[in-house]
């Protein structure tokens, strides 16, 4: 049951109160928090699980627990989400989502080219393919997260990006607001933002040294590469080299080991044959730097626009972590190739992890990795790879050279060399020649501050010279609002309050309210046709803006699958217009199973009057598709255009417990006609209170069983389980009677 302070499973958050009063939040704790994975496993419905976490207090299962007691397993690593839209705001429900779904580890992409703003934003601007971070937005989140995880009953790790010419101002701010990971990689601002490769190593020694004092987890870059490369498989010594040169500085600066993370990403992906290629690499990997913690990405590079294929893809990257191990598994929402992640898929990608962690719980414990053929051929190869690398950097005269020789994305596998890497001048870039070097005497009372620093003997801390520093005395922290009142978080939530208040329901994808569908169709044409035709048919169904985001061929003149997006913003829905229908409980599937064993419950079946449809009932009847033989009931189908009074007279001589008729035809409403005679009739013969009557068909509703006399009726989309559950409750409460 919801605790005092939290909105419960049937209460959406309240975005304004998380906002309000921000001024006085702070985190309730620092640092990363792993999963509680007992060593004995987890037992959960019938199963004893091997490579599982402790469950959730409250959680969204996968589709198919409704058939395992809704168990919801949790995989033992620690399952990573990423957000990237441009309204934070929004996406406090999307971390709910994700969270309930599984992922405790809330990535939020920050909006384009933050890394180039020397200083830190505040406020809460609009962003662009991810949000601004700024201290609001981080206490906001975190504020956000400290609610959710207390509704689903496990810590959530909120992640953020410490890069760019801002780097040690970032991480100040994030150890002060208490975020639990980061990215922090020189490399990332050298090779892909080219900020001066002397500046990007003096700020990372400040920023590592920063997020080791609050525990912060640390992501390394070498994912860039993969992304980057124009044959993913073929950077995997270099991206050994990189882990190892961020790895290495970051020891060298003062993280323990176990706050650095590996970002390794399977590199490559089908039609190539993928685990030929990216299991040695994974195995290679794991080898070399088994002191350190694996974050397991899954692949951004080969991502086109179909999900399916997405997550196919996914579904092998998530094996490959399994035959060798994560602590953290990150997934990639499969949207990733199309749009800006929308959070159904987002959601996606963490049931693609818990399904796949569960469908392959205990693997190791019948596959093991045979290192004695290719495999380990393969694994020693890379590994070679990978030390010729570096002792190539070391002959050309060292890391910075070798960056000014281009050695770093070159589309070559090393040793071979297509001179098409990124190649920085050392001299160069942004923020070239702002290094300062420190005085001999320089003092900064703050603690957590890497290189000399002249700390007068017999202090306790640095920052006793000043009775405090904002890493130590959180009240000390200075915060700003918004800066300007229309590029606001308020300002958009008073937009959007009409679609989170309930008040007017609209569809949405990125943003509230932004109106954002999705139109699948086929179309029995040609790809370019198929193309212009389904942009015209969206502009037609109403959709403004249609673009196809996904376009499969099915024949190259048969017809294409196309998938298009738009805006639909004249069809906004008053919920409280909306009829509601009550929810039918069943019975359970085992308890209604009993009782049609107990009371050997049968049944007499049939099309009636002069109707000859017969899937509908079928479907109602055989094992194949949960039909009610299913749960052990035995029926004598008498067939189609049965006279009522046949159904009637069967059901006597059988001693059957229930009459089910099928009735279609509705001209001239004989399908009421036929309902009402059924009732009757078993009124007349005097077995009306010892029989179940019940009719179904494509014009019957629920409501037609009082009208008409019989004890239930169903419509379209019925399942056996519907109507067995109404023959035994109608039977148990002539019991109870
Ligand atoms: C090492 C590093 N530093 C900084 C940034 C962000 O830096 P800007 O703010 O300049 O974009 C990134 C971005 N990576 C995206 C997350 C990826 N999709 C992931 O799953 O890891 C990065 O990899």
């Amino acid at each position: 049951r919801p605790e005092p302070d939290l909105p419960g499973p049937n209460t959406k958050l309240d975005v304004e109160n998380i906002l309000t009063d921000l001024e006085h939040y702070h985190p309730r704790r620092k640092g990363w928090t792993w999963r509680n994975v007992p060593e004995e496993g987890v037992d959960m419905g019938d199963f004893h699980y091997r490579n599982m976490s402790t469950p959730l207090k409250q959680s969204v299962p996968l589709p198919a627990a409704e058939y395992f007691e809704n168990i919801d397993p949790q995989p033992a690593p620690v399952v990573t989400s990423e957000i990237a839209s441009g309204h934070f705001e929004d996406d406090l429900r999307r971390m709910r989502m994700a969270a309930w779904h599984g992922a405790d580890h809330i990535m939020v992409i920050r909006t384009t080219g933050q890394s180039h703003i020397d200083g830190l934003l505040e406020g809460t601007p609009e962003g662009i393919g991810g949000v601004p971070i700024t201290r609001k937005q981080l206490r906001a989140s975190r504020k956000a997260c400290d609610l959710i995880e207390d509704e689903v009953g496990r810590p959530i790790n909120f992640h953020s990006y410490v890069s760019g010419v801002a780097g040690p101002e970032v991480a100040v701010l994030f150890a002060e607001e208490g975020v639990n990971g980061a990215h922090q990689d020189p490399q990332y601002n050298l090779l892909y933002r080219n900020i001066n490769a002397y500046r990007s190593y003096v700020d990372a020694g400040e920023a590592k040294k920063v997020m080791a004092g609050a525990q912060i987890f640390q992501i390394d870059g070498a994912h860039n590469a993969n992304a980057t490369a124009r044959h993913g498989w073929k950077v995997m010594p270099e991206l050994m080299v990189q882990h190892g040169l961020n790895c290495m500085f970051s020891v060298l600066v003062g993280m323990p080991k176990d706050l650095i993370g590996l970002s390794t990403v399977p590199p490559s992906a089908p039609p190539a044959p993928k685990l030929w290629y990216d299991l040695p690499y994974a195995v290679a990997l794991r080898d070399l730097f088994s002191e350190y913690k694996m974050r397991a990405q899954q692949n951004t590079r080969y991502i086109e626009s179909d999900l399916a294929e997405a997550i196919r893809t996914h579904t092998i990257d998530t094996l490959i972590s399994m035959l060798t191990s994560a602590d953290i598994q990150s997934t990639i929402t499969p949207d990733e190739g199309r749009n800006l992640p929308w959070h159904h898929n987002s959601v996606r990608g963490i049931q693609t992890v818990k399904q796949t962690w569960a469908a392959l719980d205990g693997i190791k414990e019948m596959v093991t990795i045979n290192r004695e053929g290719p495999l380990g051929d393969m694994a020693r190869d890379l590994k070679e790879r990978a030390i010729g690398f570096l002792a190539e950097m070391l002959h050309v005269g060292g890391y910075f050279a070798a960056v000014e020789d281009g050695f770093f994305v070159d589309s070559a596998e090393f040793p071979e060399r297509n001179h098409d890497g990124i190649a920085r001048d050392g001299q160069g870039g942004i923020a070239e020649g702002t290094v300062v070097e420190r005085d001999p005497d320089y003092l900064a009372p703050v603690c957590d501050h890497f290189g000399n620093n002249s700390v007068p003997e017999g202090l306790d801390k640095p920052c006793d010279l000043i009775d405090g520093c904002t890493l130590c005395k959180p009240e000390k922290i200075v915060y700003i609002d918004e800066l300007d009142p229309n590029d606001s978080a308020a300002t958009r939530l008073a937009r959007t309050r009409p679609f989170r208040d309930g008040t007017a329901l609209r569809p949405e994808a990125e943003w509230a309210g932004d109106g954002v569908v999705l139109v699948q169709m086929n179309i029995p044409a040609s790809e370019d046709i198929a193309r212009e035709a389904a942009v015209e048919m969206a502009r037609k169904m109403g959709l403004t803006d249609p673009q196809v985001c996904n376009l499969q061929v099915l024949h190259p003149a048969e017809g294409c699958f196309v998938e298009v997006k738009g805006q639909v913003t004249h069809v906004d829905v008053d919920p409280s217009t909306l009829t509601i229908p009550e929810k039918i409980e069943l019975l359970p599937p085992d308890e209604l199973r009993q009782y049609v064993t107990d009371h050997e419950v049968s049944v007499v079946a049939g099309t009636v009057g002069e109707d000859e449809h017969s899937v509908g009932l079928r479907e109602i009847l055989d094992i194949k598709h949960g039909g009610i033989e299913k749960y052990g009931v035995k029926y004598r189908y008498l067939g189609t255009s049965v006279p009522v009074e046949k159904m009637v007279d069967a059901a006597i001589e059988s001693g059957a417990d229930a009459i089910l008729i099928s009735t279609i035809i509705s001209h001239n409403d004989i399908h009421r006609t036929m309902m009402r005679k059924l009732a009757d009739l078993a009124t007349e013969k005097g077995i009306r209170d010892k029989i179940v009557l019940i009719a179904g068909g494509t014009q019957v509703s629920r409501e037609m069983a009082a009208e008409t006399g019989l004890d239930a009726t169903f419509g379209r989309g019925t399942k056996g389980i519907d109507v067995l559950d109404a023959i035994v409750r109608t039977m148990q409460a002539r019991e109870e009677a």
